[in-house]
């Protein structure tokens, strides 16, 4: 759609944009990324006609855009920029019908029904009809922005070029008017090129994304460009991680801010206090830890202060959990946003809690035990629950595990609790073979993350034999207990 060779421009006798080749193809949203400075805007001028090229050429679908007039550039591309400025008093339908102007037919141009018909639907997909008579000077900054997207479709271009579309709107107003125009790129097979400040916004709309620095592209491609954070770091110079967006395969970068958020720690054995009651163990932390649990909630890697495990009665079934969970944390003022939530129907007084001190590193497990669903994962195909049996396990380390490490270490923890069943000989009713779990077990591992950051935890490592010896302990003991009580 745009082929750009060579490109050289910028102000005056210094060149901003150097020597640069790009290539937006028809239908794509392409995104224009870069720090302040790099040459976004610089760019976006050159392509739009605003600056003429010192050298290198620009072709619209094959032919130099310096050969296309005001009206036929008009009528394949259209421009929305950041300076929303109009001086004189037009009401919102009239800025929005100077959109159909390249489409007019005549010496005196007038709007035609098919004219009114395009601007009724772009007012109603822009969700502006209703201030339609309002002056446009009159509106908010973010209204404006959509008229003049409005006006902008009103063009009916192959091509809109958007220069920071989304500086003055709320995030439901951005994300709006990013869905309308991949929608209109689906639909229409519109071409998007946008500057975009937001890398996660960028990543998540942009089929591929060019990163400008010093006027030139240090890499064009899909969005996992934006997966190297190396590059990142260099180019806007701040301390950046990329994460995968939990429920799209896109990448979402995380920014860590150069002051320091940590608060001076309590000792280990000091952070935290432990409420028991029939119903319920709740442990709270002064401070968050990293944990990774498959809770009822709370789960996934996270950051909490707040580790629950409630007693439910032995034919307790209900549909949504997560909601009995949240209930009776609220009734005792437990924010369950920051609460790993689990269930057990073993009594709560059979509870084990374990501390140790491994080459300086603290532990402390706590296991509620009941081997009634014991399964053996290997042999056992059916998944049906029968009566008391699940094994609740926290874990609390005071070190600092990589979120590799977290899953080193659970692998940890599962190992010795699947080795506590077998040296009790807890077999698979079913299958009268040696059970490696039960059919609801829960697993916490929650980390203080002081120290030296660790990247293993598995059972070559201290860290790891430590969190086998101590859950092996503690699972066998509550195992004992609960068989004891069954008796
Ligand atoms: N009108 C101008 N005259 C001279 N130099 C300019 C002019 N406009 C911009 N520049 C210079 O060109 C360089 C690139 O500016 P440009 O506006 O293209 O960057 P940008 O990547 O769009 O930045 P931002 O993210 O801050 O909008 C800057 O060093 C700037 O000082």
């Amino acid at each position: 759609m745009i082929t750009i060779q060579n490109l050289v421009g910028g102000y005056a006798d210094s060149p901003i944009i150097k020597d640069l080749d790009l290539d937006i193809q028809e239908g794509e949203f392409f995104v224009l990324l870069g720090p302040n400075g790099s040459g976004k805007t610089t760019l976006f001028k050159l392509i739009t006609g605003q600056l003429t090229p010192m050298s290198g050429d620009i072709f619209l679908s094959g032919k130099q855009i310096s050969r296309y007039s005001k009206l036929e550039k008009a009528k394949k591309m259209a421009v929305l920029t950041q300076e929303a400025n109009v001086s004189f008093d037009y009401t919102v339908e009239e800025i929005i019908s100077l959109g159909r102007y390249p489409h007019q037919k005549g010496i005196i141009k007038q709007l035609s029904k098919n004219d009114w018909n395009v601007i009724e639907h772009v007012m109603e997909i822009t969700k502006i009809s209703h201030f339609r008579k309002s002056q446009f000077r009159m509106i908010s900054g973010g209204e404006k922005q959509r008229v003049l997207l409005a006006k902008a479709l009103a063009q009916e271009p192959e091509i809109l070029l958007l220069d920071e579309p989304t500086n003055h709107l709320d995030i439901k107003h951005t994300f709006e008017m990013l869905d309308l125009l991949k929608e209109r790129q689906r639909t229409t097979g519109l071409t998007v090129f946008s500057i975009l400040h937001d890398l996660n916004v960028a990543s998540l709309y942009g089929d591929r994304i060019g990163l400008l620095h010093n006027g030139t592209f240090l890499e064009v491609g899909n969005v996992d460009t934006l997966r190297k954070v190396d590059q990142l770091k260099k180019v806007y110079e701040v301390k950046v991680k990329t994460q995968p967006h939990p429920t799209i395969a896109k990448p979402q970068l995380l920014m860590t801010p150069n002051h320091s958020t940590s608060v001076k720690r309590l000792p280990f054995e000091c952070s935290y206090k432990i409420d028991q009651t029939k119903d319920y163990i709740h442990v709270a932390f002064d401070q968050s830890l990293r944990t990774i649990s498959n809770g009822v909630i709370g789960d996934g890697i996270q950051w909490i202060k707040h580790f629950c495990n409630f007693h439910v009665p032995k034919n307790y079934n209900c549909d949504a959990p997560e909601k009995d969970l949240e209930e009776w944390m609220g009734r005792l003022s437990i924010p369950h946003e920051q609460a790993v939530g689990m269930m057990t129907a073993v009594k709560i007084e059979d509870v084990v809690i374990l501390t140790k001190k491994i080459e300086q590193i603290e532990m402390m497990v706590i296991v509620t035990a009941g081997t009634g669903n014991a399964v053996d994962i290997s042999k056992n195909l059916v998944s049906e629950s029968r009566t008391i049996g699940t094994i609740n396990t926290m874990v609390f380390i005071d070190a600092h595990f990589t979120d590799g490490a977290l899953v080193n270490g659970y692998m940890s923890a599962t190992e010795a609790k699947v080795k506590a069943l077998q040296d009790l000989n807890i077999h698979d009713p079913h299958t009268n073979t040696i059970a490696s779990g039960t059919s609801t077990d829960s697993l916490l591992l929650a980390l203080t993350q002081e120290g030296v950051k660790t990247p293993y935890a598995g059972s070559g490592t201290i860290v790891g034999k430590g969190i086998g010896e101590i859950v092996y302990s503690a699972t066998k003991e509550a195992i004992t207990k609960y068989l004891t009580r069954i008796k």
